[in-house]
């Protein structure tokens, strides 16, 4: 059996995203954890999205993790590649985005590739060039805030050319709508033009659906999960992809647990819904720095109380500046990280069995220390947060590894329900 889409993301929330676009199309759909080793057998599926943690790490470890997974992807027959990354473009100035996107490009023998983050069914859309979150230009998005990655530009066009090699061109509105053939033709001019990457706009899943047919043959495509929305038709028109299968919510025993890392506006807003009706604990860094173990006043926590519990680092963009001022960026996240994975293995240990996880770094500290190796897709709870079965030590386990800023205010509550919890 060849796989026959492959894609590599740079977060586990957003490989689970793209899973879950792809599992809603009808594929079969498995989420590979790193890059496999030589002994790794996955799973019969149509796509394979393999999860590296590489959004914020330098830029040449980035690239060799990427091009490591490409490699693997290419073992397994994979005829299209998709570099997966956020829906609001997190990366610095001196990348991942655009660093791992030339070293794939030329990997594949390639020169041109799409740079399309848009998401329209999360609010993410691009007209003229600019990224918007929901009303607002990214750069006056609560993503300005973001602790590792804060985005002060809405233009893809500067955002790109300011971490990548070459240049990069718009493919405006008005010609998208016009059909994918004139998209293919101005992908054909911006090409002869010497650019290298082309910002699609997109306002609605229509847009996409267009750009989808006009991507057939790219070897490399580049941005959000919903750029992946029209792939599977074209595998459908050319006969190689079967009937789809209903995505089923995974087996799992134990109690339910809410993990939040991150700090965007949507994940706080969740937070504040249910910190009045959960037992709530709030992991302060402070007291992670000073050497307390708060790993095991967590655990110890966890066991007095019952129903589902919340347990958070997540605070408010004053909080997290005055923490990284005193901490560092990077030593403030990391410590955040480890404390928060090692409650989750702590608690898989004492018996919980449903994790939901905010936040994608949160999410791969989490799924690395518990140390699973493929996750299969199951039903999703709010646009591109579905829930994913795993096994480990021989128990069934349910994990909702949730991008930041998706999902409403309730979304917590309504990811257990689906457990009837
Ligand atoms: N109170 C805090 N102070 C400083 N940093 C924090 C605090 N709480 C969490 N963090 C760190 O902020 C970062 C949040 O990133 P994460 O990717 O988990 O969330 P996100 O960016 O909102 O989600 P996504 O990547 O899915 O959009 C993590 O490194 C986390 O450890
Ligand atoms: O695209 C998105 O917004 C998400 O899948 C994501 O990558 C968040 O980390």
């Amino acid at each position: 059996m060849q796989n026959i889409l492959g894609a590599i993301a740079d977060d586990f929330t957003g490989a689970t995203d793209l899973c879950s676009t792809w599992v809603k199309a009808g594929l079969r759909v498995i989420q590979v954890i790193g890059v496999p080793g030589p002994d790794f057998i996955p799973a019969e599926a149509d796509a394979i999205v393999i999860a590296l943690k590489s959004r914020t790490i330098a830029p040449d470890q980035a690239i060799a993790q990427s091009l490591a997974a490409l490699e693997w992807l290419r073992g397994q027959g994979v005829r299209q590649v998709l570099f997966k990354y956020c829906s609001t473009f997190d990366s610095t100035p001196q990348g991942n985005i655009g660093p791992v996107t030339d070293a794939l490009l030329d990997a594949l023998g390639s020169d041109f590739t799409v740079v399309s983050p848009a998401f329209p069914g999360n609010g993410r859309t691009i007209y003229k060039g600019n990224l918007f979150v929901g009303d607002l230009p990214l750069a006056e998005s609560s993503m300005k805030d973001h602790p590792l990655t804060p985005m002060r530009d809405s233009s893809l066009i500067r955002l790109m050319d300011a971490q990548s090699r070459g240049r990069t061109g718009l493919v405006p509105l008005q010609t998208l709508r016009r059909g994918p053939a004139a998209v293919t033709k101005a992908f054909e001019e911006l090409r002869a033009q010497g650019f290298r990457y082309v910002v699609p706009d997109a306002v609605e899943d229509q847009d996409m659906m267009i750009l989808g047919k006009a991507l057939d043959g790219m070897a490399l495509v580049t941005g959000g999960s919903a750029v992946a929305m029209g792939l599977p038709a074209n595998l459908r028109e050319s006969g190689e992809l079967g009937a789809g299968m209903a995505p089923r919510l995974p087996r799992a025993d134990g109690r339910p647990v809410v993990i939040a890392g991150s700090c965007s506006a949507a994940t706080r807003a969740q937070i504040a819904h249910v910190v009045p009706l959960w037992p709530s604990l709030k992991i302060e860094i402070d007291r992670i720095a000073a050497g307390e173990d708060v790993v095991g006043q967590a655990m110890k926590w966890a066991d007095d109380q019952s129903g589902p519990i919340l347990i958070y680092g997540s605070s408010d963009p004053v909080e997290v500046a005055e923490n990284q001022r005193r901490h560092g960026i990077q030593a403030a996240g990391e410590m955040m990280e480890r404390t928060l994975s090692d409650i989750a293995r702590g608690l898989f240990a004492q018996g919980f069995g449903k994790f939901l996880v905010a936040g994608g770094e949160t999410s791969g500290a989490v799924i690395s220390a518990l140390g699973l190796g493929q996750l299969v897709i199951g039903p999703e709870v709010c646009p591109g947060v579905p829930w994913c079965g795993a096994t480990l030590d021989g128990r069934d386990l349910a994990l909702c590894l949730k991008s930041g800023n998706f999902g409403g205010a309730d979304m917590f509550a309504a990811a257990l329900e689906m457990f009837d919890v």
